[in-house]
């Protein structure tokens, strides 16, 4: 049976030998709040939603593993971005089933928007997730429409108070739907001057009517490159005020120290930085291949690999046989844009694929089908060769301006890392 008194921000009287972990695995958002910048990242530098890398589930079971050797009084694994973990449910409910079969005493967490979280409240459950917070900055959508610039729903974005309104509406349904389930519930409130700061004493209490079990107001850090850059830190003074006029409702969190998303250690002995060669060791550990058994292929006729990522409108779908490759079907690509929401949306259309083979990509797409265990491969040449080199081994560096010959050693390749021709 789990201690659930065993998290440390949700329990205070525990924080001195019991730490947390956060697992990156969420890299993308479903909102825009007008504070929060993930983009650079200082590694010596302790700010929400910032990472030095963003792991797959495999990769961050493999960190877990690793972590628990090193420090054993961690008792929380939880996901806190370095974005929204319902905007990427299928890494988040894969890392947590994962952490749930193979480290069944740590407590499991996360940290959202709720935007996302309305179909999963079941499976949270079923899995044994047992605390969440929720980022609740307002309760009334005039003040929310000035915090939030986008709220994107499926493929539609809501901006102003319309935005505002539907982010409201699915986080006290979420809020409902987890207290339902008996977890353990915790808001965390961004004081922002001018803002929302006089606001807070209201969440407070609307939070308290919903059953919620305890009040993050965390202070707000001003991001450079946002719109908030300029509104000052409140103090601590004000932040003691507020506390202890929301205190009035619910019981405070006044311990956070506003992690990383990549945090790790206690929270007053953060190892974050130490134990960042366990992070960097699993994130290189080579993609877990099963399930994606196919290669997706930019190509105008079928022979060559012909054609730029962006300009692909529908991809050849590939497979090995038993003598070589054949064509499985044929996909159409995502419409051109919408910026990153596109690239999401190919690296979900090409799910079971383990690369793509084009003729050009450029460095946004590349990150993200790479995060999503899909390696590009950039070539000149026959779908034949490539395919050789993704399925048999090789350098596929040697793709590239070359017409025929597949050349390179077989010593492995970058998805085989090891394996030579078989
Ligand atoms: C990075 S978010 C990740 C989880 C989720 N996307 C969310 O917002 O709840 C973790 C927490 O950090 C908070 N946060 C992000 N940027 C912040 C900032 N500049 N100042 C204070 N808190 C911030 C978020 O509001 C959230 O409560
Ligand atoms: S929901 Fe979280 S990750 Fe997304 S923009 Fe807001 S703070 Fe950043
Ligand atoms: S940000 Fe605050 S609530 Fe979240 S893990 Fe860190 S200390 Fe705990």
């Amino acid at each position: 049976m789990l201690d659930i008194k065993r998290h440390p921000c949700f329990n205070v009287a525990v924080k001195g030998w019991c730490g947390r972990m956060h697992l990156p695995v969420a890299p993308r958002c479903n909102i825009m709040c007008n504070y929060c910048n993930r983009k650079y990242d200082c590694v010596n530098e302790s700010r929400p939603g910032v990472t030095s890398t963003v792991l797959t589930p495999p990769q961050a079971e493999d960190y877990v593993r690793q972590v628990l050797q090193a420090e054993p009084r961690i008792t929380v694994a939880g996901i806190a971005g370095p974005g929204d973990p319902f905007a990427n449910p299928r890494e988040t409910l894969e890392t947590l089933r994962r952490i749930r079969r193979q480290f069944p005493d740590l407590l499991l967490c996360l940290a959202t928007n709720g935007l996302g979280l309305p179909p999963f409240l079941d499976e949270l459950a079923d899995i044994g997730v047992s605390h969440v917070s929720v980022t609740v900055n307002a309760v009334d959508p005039e003040i929310g429409r000035q915090i939030y610039s986008w709220v994107r729903d499926g493929k539609v974005i809501y901006r102003g108070l319309a935005g505002a309104k539907l982010l409201l509406a699915r986080q006290m349904a979420v809020l409902e739907g987890l207290k339902a389930r008996n977890l353990v519930v915790k808001v965390n409130t961004i004081v922002i001057p001018g803002i929302n700061e006089a606001h807070v004493v209201e969440v407070a209490k609307a939070m308290a009517d919903r059953g919620v079990d305890i009040l993050n107001c965390m202070p707000l850090y001003p991001n450079a490159d946002t719109p908030f850059a300029d509104i000052p830190e409140p103090t601590s003074a004000r932040m003691a005020a507020i506390q202890a006029e929301a205190g009035k409702y619910l019981p405070q969190m006044r311990h956070c120290t506003r992690c990383r998303a990549d945090a790790v250690g206690l929270l007053d002995q953060d190892r974050t930085a130490e134990l960042r060669p366990c992070l960097s060791a699993s994130a290189g550990k080579a993609p877990d291949l099963s399930g994606r058994p196919y290669v997706a292929v930019g190509t105008l006729e079928g022979v060559l690999v012909n054609q730029h990522l962006g300009e692909v409108g529908r991809f050849q779908i590939w497979g090995p046989d038993g003598q070589g490759f054949h064509l499985i079907a044929e996909r159409p690509a995502p419409p051109p844009g919408g910026g990153l929401q596109r690239w999401q949306a190919l690296a979900e259309t090409l799910q079971d694929c383990r690369a793509v083979l084009v003729s050009a990509i450029g460095d946004t797409p590349r990150e993200v089908l790479r995060q999503q265990g899909i390696m590009p491969v950039v070539m000149q040449g026959f779908i034949d060769q490539g395919l050789q080199v993704v399925y048999r081994g090789g350098d596929p560096s040697s793709l590239k301006n070359r017409r025929r010959g597949v050349g390179g050693g077989c010593s492995g390749s970058a998805l085989n890392p090891g394996g030579g021709c078989m």
